[in-house]
């Protein structure tokens, strides 16, 4: 039987994860004050693979992201309740060090962000702060090797100490990784990556983030259904504050079970 019109249907679709759960979020409710954004969500977020937060506008992917690496914190109207889980530890226990959390969960913007620093300063700025480098050349070396995986190097070799902000859009979201990969992180956050950048610019973003998911568990909320497709193994599709179905990402779009997911796939709204 579908839901009245109006009326919240909290049905959660999930098939199982194959591989292990880097991350399991259990009975998550999220508010902004008394407004409710999200309800009872229950995901797991599989380790070296890439997970796609979908849906409509306003949904609640993004505030979900946040809750990962407890960017909400940073908004005083927010409240979080349930359990979330980076390799079992309690991400929300009381004596828990935020910024080593968010260390060990980094985050990736929609727009670019670099600090208005040199290229260099902003991938050894992780690295200085967690104290990693144990000497100039350790830290250089980190710095060289961040921004190689970040597929940068060869375009900015010769101009470290030149500012950031100098680069090309693609080329700021590219040294944003390499700062966000530069403190060794487990889990990357990707909160719409490319929804600033031109099409090369997301081609080489998303073949990017294929060959990170090697080494790194990562999660990314798209508005773009089709990057969804190429860059993610598993799909979750949120509708109205509810995670509607949760899956392997070929299912989720070939063959959805939801009519919530459906309608959103086929493109009937959103
Ligand atoms: N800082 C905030 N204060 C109050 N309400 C907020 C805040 N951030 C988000 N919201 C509300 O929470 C709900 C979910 O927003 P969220 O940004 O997570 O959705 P989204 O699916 O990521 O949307 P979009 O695709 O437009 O970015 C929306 O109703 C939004 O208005």
């Amino acid at each position: 039987m579908t839901a009245p019109m109006n009326t919240l249907d909290f049905t959660t679709h999930t098939v199982p994860l194959e591989g292990v759960a880097k991350i399991s979020a259990k009975s998550v409710n999220l508010w902004y004050g008394e407004k409710q954004a999200l309800y009872n969500i229950n995901l797991e977020v599989a380790k070296n693979q890439v997970t796609a937060l979908i849906g409509p506008s306003g949904c609640g992917k993004s505030t979900f992201l946040r809750t990962l690496n407890r960017m909400n914190d940073t908004i005083p109207s927010c409240r979080v309740q349930g359990d979330i889980r980076l390799d079992g530890d309690d991400i929300y226990a009381p004596d828990l060090d935020v910024v080593h959390l968010r260390a060990r969960v980094g985050m990736v913007f929609q727009k670019p962000n670099p600090f208005p620093k040199s290229i260099f300063d902003n991938v050894a700025y992780g690295p200085r702060l967690h104290g990693l480098a144990e000497s100039k050349d350790h830290l250089e070396h980190i710095v060289k090797a961040s921004l190689e995986r970040a597929g940068l190097w060869k375009e900015v070799s010769d101009r470290l100490p030149q500012p950031g902000t100098g680069l090309s859009g693609g080329q700021q979201q590219r040294l944003c990784i390499a700062r966000a990969i530069a403190v060794s992180p487990e889990v990357i956050l990707m909160d719409e990556p490319c929804s600033a950048l031109d099409p090369i610019a997301t081609a080489k973003i998303e073949e990017l983030i294929d060959e990170l998911r090697e080494n790194f568990t990562i999660a990314i909320v798209t508005h773009s259904m089709q990057q969804a497709a190429r860059v993610s193994q598993r799909t979750a599709f949120f509708h109205l504050g509810v995670l509607v179905e949760n899956g392997p990402t070929e299912g989720v779009f070939t063959n959805p079970v939801d009519k919530r997911t459906q309608d959103y796939v086929t493109g009937r709204f959103g």
